[in-house]
């Protein structure tokens, strides 16, 4: 049964100054869905992140969450509407511990089944690194806390930009299954994924970005992976 898209964008544009980086995008997610972005660097897929929690400035009625105009919110706003970003490059607080980092996320975030304590039932070599600086971390590391950090605040839903980029492959599973749990939750999920296969395997639905544009969209099961690598380079 549908559930009706909660959250969406309408004729969504976004610019960076004079550069115009997102073109009337129409995008939407339902509570508990997965959703990946699909398209080469530079398509814009994390400008549409950015601009749906609030970190690019967007006209207000091109971000809807059930139907209320929520675009050009601040990110504390958005946060507390249950919309969280891991961002490209996991942006820890260098000089804040593990800890640190994961409480200061939770006190701006909404209560919930994620605590730092669950994180770390869920990732018991994360409780090991709890009092250690993030960036005495390694990479898949440093993820697990961006990605903890974000869950932490108790989000309906997750917008993960690059979550594997640069990881070992064990790094990769290891926050891939905790995405699972999340997703099995009940998270919905925007899922931003170099690797077009695990992005189709891992989503119900998949965008497909060019050049600021969706220039394809369909149900990730049934896709056509020679028309999405088209697309992805715009043949
Ligand atoms: N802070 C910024 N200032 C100016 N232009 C930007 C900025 N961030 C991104 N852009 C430009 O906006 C366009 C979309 O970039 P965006 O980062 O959204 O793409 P992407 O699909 O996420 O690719 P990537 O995988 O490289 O992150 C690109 O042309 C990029 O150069």
């Amino acid at each position: 049964m549908s559930r009706g898209p909660m959250l969406r964008t309408e004729h969504l544009n976004a610019n960076y100054g004079m550069f115009q980086a997102l073109f009337g995008i129409n995008f939407s997610i339902e509570r508990g869905e997965v959703v990946s972005l699909i398209g080469a660097n530079g398509a814009g897929k994390s400008t549409l992140l950015r601009a749906i929690v609030g970190s690019v400035p967007v006209a207000a009625p091109s971000v809807l969450l059930d139907g209320e105009p929520v675009g050009g919110s601040a990110e504390i706003d958005q946060l507390s509407r249950g919309i969280a970003l891991v961002p490209e490059g996991r942006r820890l607080f260098p000089s804040l511990t593990v800890e640190e980092n994961l409480l200061l996320a939770a006190k701006n975030g909404r209560r919930g089944p994620w605590t730092p304590d669950r994180l770390y039932r869920e990732l018991p070599a994360l409780q090991k690194l709890r009092s250690r600086p993030a960036t005495a971390l390694s990479g898949g590391q440093q993820q697990l806390v961006a990605v903890g950090r974000a869950l932490v605040t108790n989000p309906d839903f997750l917008l993960c930009d690059e979550i594997s980029l640069g990881l070992s492959p064990v790094a990769v599973e290891t926050v891939y299954e905790l995405l699972g749990t999340v997703i099995e939750e009940g998270m919905a999920v925007i899922l931003v994924e170099q690797n077009v296969r695990r992005a189709l395997s891992s989503s119900s639905r998949y965008y497909c970005m060019l050049k600021g544009n969706v220039v394809l969209e369909g149900i990730s099961k049934t896709a056509d992976y020679a028309r999405v690598s088209a697309a992805y380079f715009g043949d």
